[in-house]
């Protein structure tokens, strides 16, 4: 359990002894369990509040959203808003709702920090193995028999705060791989963007944007997920009312 814990699994330690699967019938991947161990009824509460709160624009980013988790027909999104206009907010009732259902929602994070504002939030790093140092043809690290692959393949939404702050590869490598975890699950996944998950990317390009060391402008524009051939399949979706302005609901430039 604790190498499951960390994403990790006795094949990866090739000298060690592994027990005979046969023996142990009963088991079940416990990061799974983890996640499906939320209190529905807690967040379905959450959920009912937070709803009411919602304001229109907010009401219809979180219904195509969940238009898409409860239907075969996936999308993805690119959650577009400046500081202030409550995309957290929506990654919290979004995450309360699909949680209340008993599905698992992933959130994760372009950075340690922005992950800690997640509901069970974790780096994309950590939760989807995206490598740290990467290359435009690289594949997420996950090893097939990882349990990590089977909880992304139980997924029904992944939330990834902060995306223009990651180099467009990544989101391209988790494409990729994506296509090939989920095919098990449909053949014809192979074919649909992320293997026919729901991906919601957020963020705002007026805030961090990706580091290239030594890079000139065409370079950091180039990182950029704008510049991805998956953009194409994207659906911008917009919060333009500063809500952290409280009463006044200024809508900004
Ligand atoms: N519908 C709402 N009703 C009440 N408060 C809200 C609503 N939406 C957002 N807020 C509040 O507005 C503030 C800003 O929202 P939030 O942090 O979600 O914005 P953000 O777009 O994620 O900002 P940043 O990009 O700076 O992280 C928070 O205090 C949040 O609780």
């Amino acid at each position: 359990m604790l190498l499951q814990e960390n994403g990790r699994s006795l094949n990866d330690f090739k000298s060690m002894l592994r027990p005979n699967a046969a023996d142990m019938p009963t088991f079940t991947n416990k990061i799974i369990i983890d996640e499906l161990n939320y209190n529905k009824d807690e967040l379905e509460k959450t959920h009912a509040d937070m709803l009411l709160m919602l304001t229109d624009e907010q009401g219809s980013v979180q219904d195509k959203i969940m238009e898409s988790v409860g239907s075969d027909d996936n999308g993805f999104f690119f959650l577009y808003g400046y500081g202030g206009t409550g995309k957290s907010f929506i990654w919290k009732s979004l995450s309360a709702v699909v949680r209340s259902k008993g599905l698992i929602v992933l959130n994760v994070a372009s950075s340690g920090i922005s992950a800690l504002l997640l509901p069970g939030g974790r780096t994309a790093h950590s939760t989807l193995t995206v490598l740290i140092e990467i290359n435009e043809p690289s594949s997420l690290t996950m090893e097939k028999d990882n349990p990590r692959v089977d909880l992304v393949r139980a997924a029904k939404l992944i939330i990834w705060d902060e995306a223009p702050m990651m180099h467009r590869w990544c989101f391209e490598a988790v494409d990729r791989s994506l296509r090939d975890i989920m095919s098990k699950n449909d053949p014809l996944n192979k074919f649909r963007p992320f293997g026919g998950m729901t991906v919601v990317l957020g963020g705002d390009f007026r805030q961090i944007l990706h580091v290239v060391r030594k890079g000139s402008r065409e370079d950091i524009v180039d990182a950029s997920i704008n510049s991805s051939k998956i953009r194409a399949y994207c659906n911008v979706l917009r919060l333009t009312v500063n809500m952290r302005l409280g009463a006044s609901s200024v809508p900004v430039e």
